[in-house]
């Protein structure tokens, strides 16, 4: 059964230009100008039930416009979406209570008080059931390890704690899709790997469709089964993450310090990028060595102050599908 259908779903926007100075913004008032932005191109996919899709795609790709189309935030310029059988923007309301979402870069806490409030307020919200309620709530508490959080104001929390307590209050009301927009940003390593682990077990427990936007090539590699690419509002790849893996993600860059000054890595696959005094910056070709076979020779080769692992950003593996999609004619 499909989550989410979308047909031909378009937005452009409409800016108002506004030359430099006074003469510009006398004439922006009396005799406006506008120019027309295409955010999203006629996109079409279907996401089934219990799917965890990445949705991709640089700054500026349409991402955000997209989920605020299929959450009714926005109203398409074109198309046709359908979200849990519902058209999200003439039954937005009714929606509302069978989605959550989630932005990264916005929170939906209230800064000044404790997350055990804002949980309050969404169990009003969508007049869940007492007893309902707090049976859900526990859950959450102890599924994301809300417990020394719950009652500190949100300002005194870490961004991971924030994050936690974003993520669990977004699931109470039980949704069965979620859109998660950059969920993992800013965090480190450890808390987004533990985050990662928590989204895992949501969405094989409870069977919830997850959409997730994200610039990091990790949440899509440990998360996701299929990925959407968009590019300049329009869709370059809709693959299983698989393939993605196989064909796109096939570089992590390894940044080192070394205790002593750096030697020369030559190794096959691997390319050096940096080397300057104790730092040596080397790309590996994961498709032709693997990350763990070269880290085992550099701790035998050198001894290290401190290593990190890198995916590609995201730009670089849409120049890559770009590449050889337009080499096979199948990119305009
Ligand atoms: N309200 C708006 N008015 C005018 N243009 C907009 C508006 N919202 C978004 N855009 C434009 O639409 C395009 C797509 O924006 P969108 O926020 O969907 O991108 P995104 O893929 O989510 O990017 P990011 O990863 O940076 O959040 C951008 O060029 C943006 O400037």
């Amino acid at each position: 059964m499909k989550a989410i259908r979308v047909q031909g779903l378009t937005k452009r926007f409409s800016q108002k230009r506004k030359k430099a100075g006074l003469r510009g913004s006398m004439r922006a008032l009396f005799k406006p100008e506008y120019t027309e932005k295409t955010a999203v191109s006629p996109i079409d996919f279907e996401v089934e039930k219990g799917e965890f899709l990445a949705f991709l795609g640089p700054n500026g790709a349409g991402k955000s416009t997209t989920i605020k189309m299929l959450a009714g935030i926005l109203h398409p310029t074109a198309g046709f979406a359908e979200v849990l059988g519902l058209c999200p923007w003439k039954e937005r309301k009714k929606l509302a209570y069978r989605i959550g979402s989630v932005f990264g870069q916005k929170s939906q806490l209230w800064y000044h008080l404790p997350p055990a409030d804002t949980f309050e307020l969404m169990r009003r919200i969508y007049e869940l059931e007492e007893s309902d309620y707090k049976k859900r709530r526990s859950e959450l508490i102890e599924r994301f390890e809300l417990g020394p959080y719950i009652d500190i104001p949100v300002r005194k929390l870490s961004l991971g704690e924030r994050m936690r307590c974003e993520i669990a209050s977004a699931l109470l009301h039980r949704p069965s899709v979620v859109f998660l927009d950059e969920p993992t940003i800013g965090l480190d390593v450890v808390v987004k790997q533990r985050i990662r682990e928590m989204l895992r077990e949501m969405n094989e427990t409870e069977r919830m469709t997850v959409f997730l936007t994200s610039h990091d090539s990790g949440d899509i590699e440990q998360l996701c089964s299929r990925a959407i690419v968009i590019n300049h509002g329009q869709i370059v790849l809709d693959d299983k993450v698989s393939s993605l893996k196989r064909l796109y993600l096939t570089r992590k860059t390894i940044d080192l310090v070394l205790r002593e000054e750096a030697e020369p890595f030559p190794y096959p696959g691997v390319e050096q990028l940096l080397r300057s005094g104790r730092r040596l910056k080397l790309s590996v070709d994961t498709s032709r060595t693997s990350i763990e076979e070269v880290l085992a020779q550099l701790v035998g080769r050198y001894r290290l102050d401190d290593v990190t692992i890198e995916d590609p950003p995201m730009e670089e593996v849409i120049s890559h599908i770009y590449a050889s999609h337009t080499q096979r004619g199948a990119l305009p």
